[in-house]
């Protein structure tokens, strides 16, 4: 009989001095505290716009968020949500769940939970805030943050669809090679753009100021896990079987909103451009979420902003793109399970018609940290663990991720390559200055 391993612990603001213990203590009050202020600074456009009931809404809403930020300093437990929304009976039963995994020992807490549950229950209370107070229900009170992260980057923006733009002039006369160089320079820029998320810098300012495309060589030795040639190989190989009866589709399960979405659209551009890909599939979520996750109005907002910008390339990229949704080889879909707190190894189960649906592309590309922390169970695992074990049977498609290192935890790393960058930089998992660009295509 093959011998069951236990799965390693859950990270966990129990562990002192660990970064979910900072996170949770430091950053999750501190992004309370803004969205509060946000809400405060917004109070005479409530005014304007629903008179009174807007300012009252605004209130409660502020209310709900103090109570919150409360509960969290405090170590209070976990409570059932409260709130009639479509996911509120998943989320009140996985928190029966975390009970019963607690085992006596107390209720889930803040402080004493799995770090992913809290932190994800901590975004769901405060879309529940907005949301029960109609009318100001449908307000994102992170949109200004993402909005402005992507004015700050327009420099690298332009940088990027200029060099786009003429790329595409000259792309059906590349040759295999040169194709494949653009496509790791493209994936690099995209894994780089994982950079600016705003949740970790706790709401402050991370744009990306200079040319995305310059310093690209210089960080090849910060990818600590490199699996771009399988990707290649992939995409290739694809496109070689390709016949008219099968389209080749890939899904790119976006992050955050601002310059990593654009980053994200030219990826996904060029492998429609470049006929490695027929069609494009992106996942965004359906509520706000993180600070800087990408919902269908920043999708829809940033290719708005792009078309009327006043740059020829960009304007460029933002009616192409604007084309490829209205034929239909870009689409845009969500669906609750990307804000459930549930890791991905349970969405056959959760999920069932996402997963059905995610097979049946050639290639997911799950974007950033959170991503990767739902990939692998966000958990304590030894750096060498294979990523194909840590995925615990999470296998729709041949699948990749895109992440800067914003949260302890890797696999998939050679012997000693962890203990060697953290002699020399204790802070490497959590600085977002490394990346991994991770592939698993085994069944
Ligand atoms: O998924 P993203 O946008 O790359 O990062 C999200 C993030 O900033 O949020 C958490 C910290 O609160 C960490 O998991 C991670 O660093
Ligand atoms: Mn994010």
């Amino acid at each position: 009989m093959a011998a069951v391993t236990a799965l390693p612990v859950s990270l966990s603001a129990r562990f002192k001095g660990s970064f979910a213990y900072f996170t949770v203590k430091d950053r999750l009050p501190q992004i309370l505290t803004k969205t509060i202020d946000t809400l405060h600074r917004h109070k005479n456009e409530f005014f304007e716009e629903y008179g009174e009931k807007g300012v009252e809404a605004e209130k409660r809403a502020i209310s709900f968020l103090s109570k919150l930020r409360n509960e969290l300093q405090t170590d209070k437990p976990v409570t059932p949500l409260e709130d009639e929304l479509p996911d509120a009976a998943l989320w009140n039963q996985y928190l029966e769940y975390q009970r019963n995994l607690s085992d006596g020992n107390g209720e889930p807490s803040w402080f004493q939970s799995p770090w992913l549950f809290v932190e994800c229950y901590m975004y769901r209370r405060i879309h529940a805030a907005l949301a029960q107070n109609p009318p100001i229900g449908s307000f994102d009170v992170f949109k200004e943050g993402k909005a402005q992260n992507f004015f700050e980057s327009q420099e690298a923006i332009i940088a990027l669809c200029t060099y786009f733009q003429e790329l595409l002039k000259n792309i059906k006369d590349l040759d295999e090679k040169q194709l494949q160089g653009e496509l790791f320079k493209l994936l690099q820029v995209s894994l780089w753009g994982n950079k600016c998320d705003l949740s970790f810098s706790a709401g402050e300012k991370s744009s990306q100021k200079s040319s995305p495309l310059q310093c690209l060589e210089d960080m090849v030795p910060y990818i600590i896990v490199n699996d771009m040639e399988k990707l290649w190989s992939l995409l290739i190989n694809a496109k070689k079987r390709n016949t008219d009866k099968c389209n080749v589709r890939v899904d790119i399960i976006l992050d955050n909103a601002g310059f990593e979405l654009v980053s994200d659209l030219v990826l996904t551009d060029f492998l429609l451009s470049s006929k490695l890909a027929d069609e494009i599939h992106f996942h965004g979520k359906s509520i706000p979420w993180y600070v800087s996750d990408t919902t269908k109005s920043d999708f829809n907002w940033t290719i708005k902003q792009l078309q009327s910008a006043n740059h020829m390339w960009m304007s460029r990229c933002g009616i192409n793109w604007e084309g490829n949704l209205k034929k239909g080889v870009w689409v845009y879909q969500d669906h609750m399970f990307w804000t459930l707190p549930h890791i991905y190894s349970s969405m056959a189960e959760v999920a069932p018609d996402l997963y059905a649906d995610l097979q049946r592309s050639n290639l997911l590309l799950f974007k950033g940290d959170l991503n990767y922390r739902k990939l692998t169970g966000d958990r304590k695992w030894e750096y060498t663990v294979p990523f194909h074990q840590a995925l615990n049977k999470f296998h729709p498609a041949p699948l990749c991720s895109l992440r800067t290192l914003k949260s302890d935890t890797q696999v998939g790393l050679k012997p000693g390559q962890g203990e060697q960058i953290q002699a020399s930089e204790p802070e490497w998992m959590v600085s977002g200055k490394y990346g991994i660009v991770q592939f698993d295509a085994t069944p």
